[in-house]
């Protein structure tokens, strides 16, 4: 008789095996620099494996890193590298690995949440994980678009730098503005290497990767980073700029380096995958349509230990509401709650008051983050609004997340 197929702890000896599976699943080469970028980041006690009588057929691993919520920062198992073999698919094995991996990430106790970046938008609501945060891909035509004329006293300048070995100068900025962008996540060297790595399969014919920091009187006050596919036509030069990440603590840092970007010569135009839904440069230039916006999801949060989660994250406005929570999965998380706080910290309790609204686990994770409101889920008829008092207002947040990378 045929043995189940067991799940197991990953271990150092099974990464090969793992990156195998991931080239397979994913269509890319996982040999060579994309296995040593891999290698740098993976963290083998967190792995979990499927495994077929020795044959390694599906995989997943939570990272640990924090992410900032509303408010504050929170530990967030960052889960990917997700895959099962196609001989080996729709057979629950991604159901298992899932469950498991959630069970373990509660019992731990560390993480509150898990977040992921989905392939499919459709495969991780059934598994708690709700779409929080969205983002724009901008296609931009730049010849089209007109920034504001610099001010005639710039307090700031820009240099050109190497984006690791000036990698101080980046980190001083993301570190100064993370607590307050919601969806960033922290980076050690590890993962800002992993983040700003430049391997040459992932150029697409393009240039390396180039940087730009803007250095105000105290130090740096942002950065861009970016690379240019060279193109030339019958009507001349067509080079297109592909902008991987930009941070600016304040608006004339922001505006310098989007004239920057969108000024590069020889380009026709720029694109930028990572934007906010609000991002600033939609109010800048004076053809927004010309950023040819088109919207893409992002970040799927799921709350393991809702109560936790829930008292986690500040409120935009006071709030007292009894939330009775379904959650199939990790069933501790079912019942009713009352979330109670405000702008200066929450506290959330389990209660036999009424519940004032009924919704699934998933439905949480959608509106932690501030982006998508708990009216509209309940236009949706995805929320049972049970009386009058209704959070959504104290669930939104007043800037939208700003993913800045895919892990
Ligand atoms: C965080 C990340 O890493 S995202 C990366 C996800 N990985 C990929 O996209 C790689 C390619 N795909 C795969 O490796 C596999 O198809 C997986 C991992 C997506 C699914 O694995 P499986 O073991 O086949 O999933 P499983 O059998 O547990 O299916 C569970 C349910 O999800 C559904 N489902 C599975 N894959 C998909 C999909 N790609 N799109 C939509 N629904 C899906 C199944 O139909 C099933 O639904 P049901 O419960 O209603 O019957």
């Amino acid at each position: 008789m045929k043995e189940e197929i067991r799940l197991r702890p990953g271990s150092a000896e099974d990464f090969p095996a793992i990156c195998d599976l991931l080239g397979t699943v994913f269509h890319e080469d996982y040999s060579g620099e994309l296995k040593e970028l891999e290698a740098g980041i993976f963290e083998a006690d967190r792995s979990l494996v499927a495994d077929d009588a020795g044959q390694v057929v599906g995989h997943t691993v939570a990272f640990t890193r924090d992410l900032t919520v509303p408010g504050a920062i929170v530990p967030a198992a960052h889960v990917s590298g997700v895959g099962v073999l196609p001989t080996h698919r729709r057979q629950r094995l991604l159901t298992r690995m899932m469950h498991r991996q959630l069970r373990e990430i509660a019992d731990a106790g560390r993480e509150p949440l898990a977040v992921l970046w989905a392939t499919e938008t459709s495969i991780y609501p059934r598994f708690g994980y709700g779409p929080a945060a969205s983002r724009l891909h901008l296609n931009i035509m730049n010849r089209e678009v007109r920034l504001p004329a610099p001010p005639t006293e710039q307090s700031g300048r820009l240099r050109l730098v190497d984006p690791i070995a000036d990698l101080a100068d980046l980190t001083k900025v993301y570190e100064q503005l993370r607590p307050e962008r919601v969806g960033w996540s922290n980076r050690d060297e590890r993962w800002w290497n992993f983040v700003l790595a430049d391997l040459k399969d992932h150029r697409d014919g393009a240039t390396k990767r180039y940087a730009v920091v803007h250095e105000g009187p105290d130090g740096p006050t942002g950065y861009a980073v970016w690379r240019v596919k060279h193109g030339w036509t019958s009507h001349g030069p067509n080079g297109e700029v592909s902008v991987r990440e930009v941070a600016a603590a304040d608006p004339e840092t922001y505006q310098a380096l989007w004239r920057f970007l969108l000024g590069i010569d020889l380009a026709r135009s720029v694109t930028f995958r990572l934007a906010a839904l609000d991002e600033p440069l939609l109010h800048l230039v004076d053809e927004p349509r010309r950023l040819g916006p088109s919207l893409a999801d992002a970040l799927f949060i799921r709350l393991v230990d809702v109560p936790r989660a829930l008292a986690a994250r500040r409120y935009a406005t006071a709030v007292d509401v009894v939330l009775d929570v379904t959650d199939p999965i990790l069933t501790e998380n079912t019942g009713r709650w009352r979330l109670t706080g405000g702008p200066d910290g929450a506290s959330c309790a389990r209660t036999d008051d009424p519940a004032d609204l009924a919704c699934s686990v998933t439905v949480l994770g959608s509106v932690y983050l501030g982006a998508t409101s708990f009216a509209a889920l309940a236009a949706a008829g995805r929320i049972r609004q049970l009386t009058g008092n209704d959070p959504t207002i104290a669930f939104g947040w007043h800037r939208q997340p700003t993913p800045t990378e895919v892990f």
